[in-house]
């Protein structure tokens, strides 16, 4: 088993470089299917589980695909004869692997996808990207498990999303992206990792129009080829280590960071006393010597985004003060709070609110990650915490950060990452770890 080891105390100060976003990836090389003739080559791909998953899905579908690592890049070829069919094995691994639904469906008028399960955070089912090909002409059924997605040909069709589903709002564009005649979605997701997969969509010849506002237009077109793209930076890995700084009362200059795509998390840093400085470089953060309460919701974007809730909850446990933190995108987000109790944290949820009492004086404890957030969350109290904090269940923080313990330890934390015999106890002697 791996840990986290994390000796709490130190100010993180330098600067930290960050990697492509893994929401906007995962959509992208999905998309890559479209691209009947040429390549694809992806640029700034980051090295998560998530990835190789999602490359491991598109080598089931019998496309070519070479990630080469040292230079963050992801060769595809998808000109071949590619199958329809992404099994269990995968899309259990990861829900992300529905988004391959509407490009199959659209390239080859058939998909058959195994039924994503909720997860940790939430039911998370997937009616709206399957209400959204059904208006596009799609006979949809499910059997044994699997989603069943054909149709003879795809017809644009005028579609209003109950909810602005980031994942439907990113298979419908591309089922409709080869449609007959025009598509509008109304009510659509707006993150930046929709405008980056309307992006590559457009270079590879589809016609997407009006990609990060509440409506899109998509005029079907022919044919989609293979095409370069360098995939837009991760606004909650930046957003992650804006939180260690202001939480650490660190100096920290996110490099190439998008302020833009992170202003609800940059105005909440600034209420709680953070000095926060936008500047071509990126995003510098100066953690105040304390921090104020502050009220936080999650939204769709352009709203708090609920990817940044667990780990602004431990900045909101270490102000002084109480403040309360609503989650109103997944109804099962508050998971790493029992783990952060552990640790000292006093709170009271109710319903889809939590208060949280501050200021805490984290205590290190042994604690499990639940999910993604709420592993990078546990780290980020471990980084304040009395003693040693020892953060298990490292394959979710893998699915989302790429050497999370290697970019802090660099900027001056104590953390390490191990390998532990099951049921060996680690045993910590000096305060220095070893
Ligand atoms: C790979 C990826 O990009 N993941 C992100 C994506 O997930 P994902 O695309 O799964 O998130 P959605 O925006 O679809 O989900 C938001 C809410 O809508 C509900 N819903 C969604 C679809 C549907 O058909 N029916 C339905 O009820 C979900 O259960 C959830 O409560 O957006 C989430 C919300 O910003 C982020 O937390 C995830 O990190
Ligand atoms: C919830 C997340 O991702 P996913 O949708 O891939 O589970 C996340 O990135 O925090």
């Amino acid at each position: 088993m791996e840990k986290i080891i994390v000796h709490g105390g130190n100010q993180l100060t330098g600067q930290v470089q960050i990697e492509g976003a893994k929401n906007a990836v995962l959509p992208i090389l999905a998309a890559s299917i479209l691209g009947e003739t040429g390549q694809t080559r992806l640029t700034n791909v980051p090295i998560l589980s998530d990835v190789y998953t999602m490359n491991n899905v598109l080598r089931f579908l019998n496309m070519d695909v070479q990630f080469d690592e040292d230079s963050r890049s992801v060769d595809i070829d998808a000109s071949g004869n590619v199958s329809g069919e992404a099994p269990f094995e995968y899309v259990s691994k990861m829900r992300a692997s529905i988004v391959v639904m509407g490009p199959l469906l659209a390239r080859l008028g058939r998909a058959r996808v195994a039924m994503p399960g909720g997860c940790a955070i939430g039911t998370r089912p997937i009616d709206l990207h399957l209400k959204g090909f059904e208006a596009l002409g799609a006979h949809v059924e499910q059997q044994d498990g699997n989603v069943i997605a054909t149709a003879d040909h795809l017809t644009g069709a005028d579609i209003y999303l109950d909810f602005p589903s980031v994942g439907a709002t990113e298979n419908i564009m591309m089922a409709a992206c080869l449609a007959d005649g025009t598509t509008t979605l109304e009510n659509v997701a707006r993150e930046p990792e929709i405008v980056d997969l309307a992006n590559i969509l457009n270079k590879m010849g589809a016609k997407v129009f009006g990609a990060g506002t509440e409506m899109i237009r998509i005029e079907g077109v022919d044919h989609m080829h293979g095409v370069d793209h360098h995939v837009v930076q991760d606004r909650i890995e930046a957003g992650t280590f804006m939180v260690a700084a202001a939480l650490t009362h660190g100096d920290v200059l996110v490099a190439d960071a998008i302020p833009e795509h992170n202003k609800p998390l940059i105005s909440k840093l600034r209420e709680m006393g953070a000095d926060v400085i936008v500047s071509e470089d990126g995003v510098r953060v100066i953690g105040p010597d304390r921090l104020k309460p502050a009220d936080v919701k999650t939204l769709p974007y352009p709203g708090f985004p609920t990817d940044m809730q667990p780990q602004v909850s431990v900045l909101q446990l270490a102000a002084e003060g109480t403040s309360s933190l609503t989650e109103t995108v997944f109804e099962n987000r508050f998971m790493h709070l029992e783990e952060l109790r552990r640790m000292n944290a006093k709170f009271q949820i109710e319903g889809q609110t939590v208060a949280l009492f501050g200021p805490t004086q984290f205590s290190g404890a042994e604690v499990a990650a639940t999910d993604l957030r709420a592993a990078a969350a546990l780290v980020l109290a471990g980084l304040v915490a009395d003693g040693y904090t020892q953060v298990t269940n490292l394959k979710y923080l893998d699915r989302g950060y790429y050497d999370f313990h290697g970019k802090l330890a660099a900027l001056g934390a104590e953390v390490k990452r191990v390998e532990v015999p099951e049921n060996d106890e680690v045993i910590l002697k000096s305060s220095k770890i070893k």
